[in-house]
């Protein structure tokens, strides 16, 4: 992306006004409210030219601050090139005049198109890392700013994918397969029937990669329901939740495989969903001989597993691993409104994951990193 010296000027002045602002959280409630009832275009449009240029800015703020070694790294200028083009794409919107229909239909084919443009940053920011370790090697204060530095890079982009898959969905041209939804969340999102369906996904790569795969006991407790026997019911976005639960079966799967290599028979795993109070739990079990303590927090992070290639067999079928960002990542889906994911590990016997998510849509808002001194801070301390 090249810049006449007056126009970069210009530029820098667009990106320091608007990482001026903070992100502008936004409930589950607030996208079902504005989604269920006559979405108006408008009102999306006039939100989004504003909020998709500070959250763009507000990350790009911190993309410029990472260490140099890292942002010469042909993938990752490459990926700073896709925003620095998409915010120019979006501020082009700055001044449109929100009553001409064709504009709005051209302002979402836009946002489709900076979708698309956006959809291989994850590998691509993998392969930036994987170059800085060849070319420079990460010592560990490097690392450190890295895992901070992805951390908030993901969960920005998350929430960016979310306001955009929203406006689409609500005003594009490809109308929603399913019209009980609002744009990708589901109001009545069945989780058992998510738990089942990540299970056989992940169930038939274990399959294809191990020649075998642990069987799956799934329970449910609703802790509220005068009817025990409902089915749990929660609104959420359930291609977020598949993506957490995916991941935590291949991994769940692998460790039981590889820890039972010689049995004949795998322990099942097992799944219990709780719908409590306020939070909606999901425990997933496994008897896969654990992880000891000194190493479970490394599997959160991006470097643990930034292999030069993903793992595969020589009959080249799908490995449980692929550039082994699926943890964090599934943190991250599951930290973006207000829940969490936890490991508890028990060295020689197995590991139990926490999935915790927020029942009410009025307490699941975006959790948005914000670019400010405290965060610069740490791309300057020498600590
Ligand atoms: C960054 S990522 O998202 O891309 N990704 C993270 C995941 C990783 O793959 C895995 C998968 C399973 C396991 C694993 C073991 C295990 O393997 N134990 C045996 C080793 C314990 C250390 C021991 C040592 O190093 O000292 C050497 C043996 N035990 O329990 C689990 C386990 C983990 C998770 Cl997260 C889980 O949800 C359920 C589990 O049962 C470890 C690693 C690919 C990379």
């Amino acid at each position: 992306m090249r810049f006449s010296r007056r126009l970069f000027q210009h530029f820098r002045q667009y990106l320091d006004h608007y990482s001026q602002y903070n992100p502008s959280p936004l409930s589950m409630k607030q996208f079902i409210d504005f989604g269920s009832q006559n979405a108006c275009e408008k009102t999306s449009f006039e939100f989004l030219r504003k909020e998709l240029p500070v959250r763009l800015a507000n990350i790009m703020k911190e993309i410029n601050l990472l260490p140099d070694n890292l942002l010469q790294m042909p993938s990752v200028a490459m990926v700073q090139g896709w925003y620095q083009l998409s915010f120019k794409e979006i501020l082009a919107y700055e001044h449109a005049d929100p009553d001409d229909a064709e504009m709005l239909e051209n302002f979402t084919e836009r946002l489709v198109k900076i979708r698309n443009r956006h959809t291989n940053v994850v590998e691509t920011m993998a392969q930036g890392v994987i170059e800085l370790k060849e070319s420079h090697g990460i010592d560990s204060n490097t690392e450190t700013r890295i895992q901070y530095f992805l951390d908030r890079f993901y969960m920005s982009r998350i929430s960016i994918r979310m306001l955009i898959n929203q406006h689409t969905l609500l005003f594009g041209s490809q109308l929603s397969q399913n019209t009980r939804h609002i744009g990708c969340i589901d109001p009545n999102c069945v989780v058992i029937d998510v738990v089942k369906d990540s299970y056989e996904n992940a169930k038939f790569l274990c399959d294809q990669y191990y020649l075998t795969a642990p069987e799956v006991k799934i329970t449910s407790l609703n802790a509220t329901a005068e009817e025990k026997a409902e089915q749990i019911r929660m609104v959420y976005v359930p291609s977020h939740l598949y993506h957490i639960l995916f991941e935590l079966f291949k991994n769940a799967m692998r460790a039981v495989v590889e820890f039972h290599n010689e049995d004949v028979e795998l322990p099942h795993l097992e799944v219990m969903i709780t719908k409590g109070v306020e939070d909606v739990s999901i425990k997933m079990s496994d008897k896969g001989g654990g992880i000891p303590r000194s190493k479970s927090e490394m599997l959160f992070h991006y470097m643990y597993s930034t292999a030069p290639q993903p793992m595969r067999s020589d009959n080249g079928s799908a490995p449980l691993a692929g550039y082994g960002y699926g943890l964090p990542l599934s943190r991250l889906y599951a930290r973006y409104f207000h829940g969490d994911l936890i490991l508890s590990s028990v060295e020689g016997c197995g590991t139990d994951a926490f999935i915790y998510l927020k029942l009410f849509p009025s307490e699941a808002n975006e959790l948005l990193p914000v670019y400010n001194t405290t965060a610069s801070k740490m791309y300057h301390s020498d600590t």
